[in-house]
């Protein structure tokens, strides 16, 4: 019996194995906050099950781009997106597209952990609530179970899950905010400087955890650290005053960009 779903067989038949699949993908991406435009045609691929680092100087443009994977951007009014992206060859700026549905997709963690003012089971279980994806109690307590786990938490947290998520430390919010992006189901995720709010402790942890997700997960990170970007990441993406300089896999542009302003930035000679 053939156990395979419709698209992961047309993925099988699309990419042979030594090929990288395609998540998503960046076309000529212009951003505009009203008149100033923050990123010039940027043409990026960011793959399935991979971490791609997001990397530069303050004010390059990183988190606008980050943001316009998931249609973060529409939050601001003077933002405009053009070219395109796509998510498994759809558009994600099509009209069509739900974009509630498109943000389970392509969910996304935040620089500052900001959990629900509600329990650590509430704050995971809300997004699964809302997609309709939980109908009894039964339900409920796995997804929470699960995506706790998932998150490196559960044990940490199994005997208080009906206190604030607010109470517990800044990594373990962290972790918190992970489970409740993961509880959805969604297929990339998005984060923007995850563990800038963080000791390095709690830093090592949510990098560990970034490591593992990728097996199951397509990441985005934005991070200042060039460790991080190293550490968690395997493919790297430089940008520079709203242009993408240059992307590869992570240890050549650590090692041995083609672009000096890479190398200049890695050196720490700017930035
Ligand atoms: N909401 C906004 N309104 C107007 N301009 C903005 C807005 N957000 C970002 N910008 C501008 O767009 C450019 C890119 O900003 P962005 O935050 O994407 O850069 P970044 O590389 O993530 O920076 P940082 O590392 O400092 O977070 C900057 O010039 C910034 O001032």
């Amino acid at each position: 019996m053939n156990m395979m779903s419709d698209a992961a067989t047309e993925k099988a038949v699309n990419a042979p194995a030594d090929e990288p699949v395609i998540k998503m993908r960046g076309k000529d991406v212009c951003v505009f906050y009203g008149p100033k435009q923050a990123l010039f045609d940027v043409n990026l691929n960011i793959r399935e099950n991979a971490v791609t680092a997001l990397i530069g100087p303050s004010g390059c443009g990183k988190s606008t781009f980050l943001r316009s994977l998931n249609r973060m951007n529409d939050t601001i009014d003077t933002c405009r997106v053009t070219g395109d992206i796509t998510l498994d060859g759809e558009d994600i700026y099509d009209p069509a597209i739900d974009v509630v549905e498109l943000r389970a997709r392509v969910g996304m963690v935040f620089q500052k952990p900001n959990p629900f003012p509600k329990s650590i089971y509430e704050n995971v279980v809300y997004g699964p609530r809302i997609h309709g994806l939980v109908r009894n109690k039964a339900d409920m307590d796995e997804v929470v179970e699960k995506s706790l786990v998932r998150a490196g938490l559960f044990n940490e947290v199994k005997d208080r899950l009906h206190e604030p998520g607010t109470g517990l430390s800044g990594g373990q919010q962290q972790r918190l905010c992970i489970a409740r992006a993961i509880a959805v189901s969604p297929e990339v995720i998005l984060m923007d400087e995850p563990c800038s709010a963080l000791d390095p402790i709690a830093t090592a942890t949510v990098e560990e955890l970034i490591h593992e997700l990728r097996e199951n997960y397509t990441i985005v990170i934005v991070t200042h650290s060039m460790q991080q970007a190293a550490r968690v990441s395997q493919r790297t993406a430089m940008f520079h005053l709203g242009v993408l300089v240059e992307e590869g896999d992570t240890d050549k542009i650590f090692t041995n960009p083609d672009d000096p302003r890479t190398q200049d930035y890695i050196t720490g000679r700017f930035g």
